[in-house]
C-alpha cells in the first residue's frame, strides 16, 4: 500500500512518533513521512492512505506546524472524496476541557470535505500510563489492515 504519514507538531513529539510509525510500516509498504507544514490540500491523492498524527497546543488549538495547512483547507475547500485517512491525537488530560482538540479539528476538517476516516481517532494522554509509541504501532497496524479492505471495496 502507498502510505503517507502526516504530522502536526509544536515541540516535536508528533514528528518523532510519525517517524517511528513510518519506520514500522516501511518494508511492507511504500511510506512517506511529511510535516503538515509542507503539505497542501491539493497534494491529497486517493491512491495514498494517510495516517495523520497531530498534537494540541495553546488552549485547544492546532500545533504550529498544522496551522498553515488548516488555513489552506479553509481557503481552498478541496474536494477530498475518495481520500482515506486515520488519525492519532497527542494530548494531555491536564488540559481537561480541550483534551485532544487538535486531532479533532483535523478529523472534522477532512471529513467535512468528503474524506473517509478509517477506524476510531486514538487520543493519547501524556498524563496517562500508555506510551504513545505502543498505542501508535497497534493503531497503525490495525488501520492499515482496515484501509486495505475499504480501499479495495471503494475502488
Ligand atoms: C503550552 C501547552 C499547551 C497544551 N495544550 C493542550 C491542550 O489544550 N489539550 C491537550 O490535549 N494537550 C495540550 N498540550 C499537551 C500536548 O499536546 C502534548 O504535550 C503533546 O505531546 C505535544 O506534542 P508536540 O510536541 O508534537 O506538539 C499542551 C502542552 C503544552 C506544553
Amino acid at each position: 500500500m502507498n502510505i503517507t504519514v502526516l504530522y502536526g507538531t509544536e515541540t516535536g513529539n508528533a514528528e518523532m512518533l510519525a517517524e517511528d510509525v513510518a519506520a514500522h510500516l516501511e518494508g511492507a509498504h511504500e511510506v512517506a513521512c511529511t510535516n503538515l507544514s509542507d503539505f497542501a490540500p491539493a497534494d491529497f491523492d486517493p491512491g495514498q492512505f494517510y495516517l495523520v498524527i497531530c498534537s494540541t497546543y495553546g488552549d485547544g488549538e492546532l500545533p504550529a506546524s498544522a496551522k498553515p495547512f488548516a488555513e489552506a483547507m479553509e481557503a481552498e475547500m478541496p474536494d477530498l472524496a475518495g481520500v482515506h485517512f486515520a488519525i492519532f491525537g497527542l494530548g494531555d488530560t491536564e488540559y481537561e476541557d480541550t483534551h485532544n482538540f487538535g486531532s479533532r479539528i483535523i478529523a472534522e476538517m477532512l471529513q467535512a470535505r468528503g474524506a473517509s476516516q478509517i477506524g476510531e481517532r486514538v487520543l493519547h494522554d501524556a498524563s496517562g500510563g500508555d506510551m504513545a509509541d505502543d498505542l501508535a504501532m497497534d493503531w497503525a497496524d490495525s488501520v492499515v489492515e482496515l484501509a486495505a479492505q475499504q480501499m479495495k471495496e471503494d475502488a
